[in-house]
């Protein structure tokens, strides 16, 4: 049978571990046949981001359309865009083949060793061409300060980061906590009129490298599958918290977390 398809516009990641590697191999955990928008090749290992180079605009543009066109798309995700001009032409794009398709925004700014993905001026359009478009936005506290000046340090000042992203037009905002202090994991999911608080253990390891991207493409593959925002955010936690708590150390750095245990659970 056919399963249901997800699109990842993203980077790729040398390491295996973030970026479109990550993406693939949560929608193969999630019974979802994986498409691809490459839109940059960074040379990364455990130890940090040693550079990228993007793709060209149109030719992002036009990995969306060829499979969009021929294969459909169920949801999408996008993570890493590297340029203003490439999300400028994937907002298009998206527009063009389908503005119904449910988006999930990961906002990439940098990786987790502090290196920059994306070029200066390109939060902004982030902000302004994609946030309107997006079902869900799914940023971390660095990107949360990044676009509204705040530093959620508590679960008051979660909320209003929250509130402050609405603003910026998307349907709904998870505000990941994976970056705060203490024995949980407090994610904030809301749209406005609910406000769902998703808290789990925190696992005490120092191996988390692509967990934000495992956790938007578990959302975006429950979301191929006709899950509702709430429901596809709540499995997507329990998801990430198994592959935290399976991540494996590999390099000399920040291991990866790991979806390896769906293939004996
Ligand atoms: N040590 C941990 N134990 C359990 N869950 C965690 C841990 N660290 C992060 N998480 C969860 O993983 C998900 C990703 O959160 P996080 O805030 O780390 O994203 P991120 O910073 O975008 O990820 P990345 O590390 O890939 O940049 C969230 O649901 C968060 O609660
Ligand atoms: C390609 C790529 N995308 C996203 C991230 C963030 O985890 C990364 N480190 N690399």
């Amino acid at each position: 049978m056919t399963p249901p398809t997800a699109l990842t516009i993203a980077g790729s990641d040398s390491g295996g571990g973030a970026g479109i590697q990550a993406d693939l191999r949560t929608f193969f955990a999630h019974g979802v046949h994986g498409l691809v928008a490459l839109t940059a090749v960074t040379v990364q290992n455990s130890l940090g981001v040693q550079g990228f180079t993007e793709i060209p605009a149109d030719v992002v543009a036009a990995q969306i359309k060829a499979v969009a066109s021929d294969m459909g798309v169920d949801a999408a995700k996008t993570g890493m865009l590297a340029t203003a001009e490439i999300i400028r032409a994937v907002a298009k794009t998206l527009d063009e083949v389908g503005g119904d398709i449910p988006l999930v925004v990961d906002p990439v700014a940098a990786s987790m060793t502090g290196h920059a993905l994306l070029r200066e001026d390109a939060l902004e359009a982030i902000r302004t061409e994609l946030f309107p478009r997006a079902t869900l936005i799914t940023p971390n506290l660095d990107e949360v300060r990044l676009l509204t000046g705040i530093s959620v340090t508590s679960p008051a000042s979660q909320r209003e980061a929250a509130e402050a992203l609405l603003a910026f037009g998307s349907r709904w905002v998870l505000v990941k906590g994976g970056h705060m202090e203490g024995s949980t994991c407090v994610d904030l999911l809301t749209d406005g009129d609910a406000v769902i608080s998703l808290s789990g253990p925190r696992y005490d390891t120092e191996n988390t490298h692509g967990g934000g991207d495992t956790m938007a493409s578990a959302i975006t593959a429950s979301l191929a599958k006709g899950a509702s925002v709430p429901d596809a955010v709540a499995a997507g936690k329990k998801f990430i918290e198994r592959c935290v708590a399976e991540s494996y150390p590999l390099g000399a750095g920040v291991g990866p977390v790991s979806p390896f245990w769906v293939l004996t659970d």
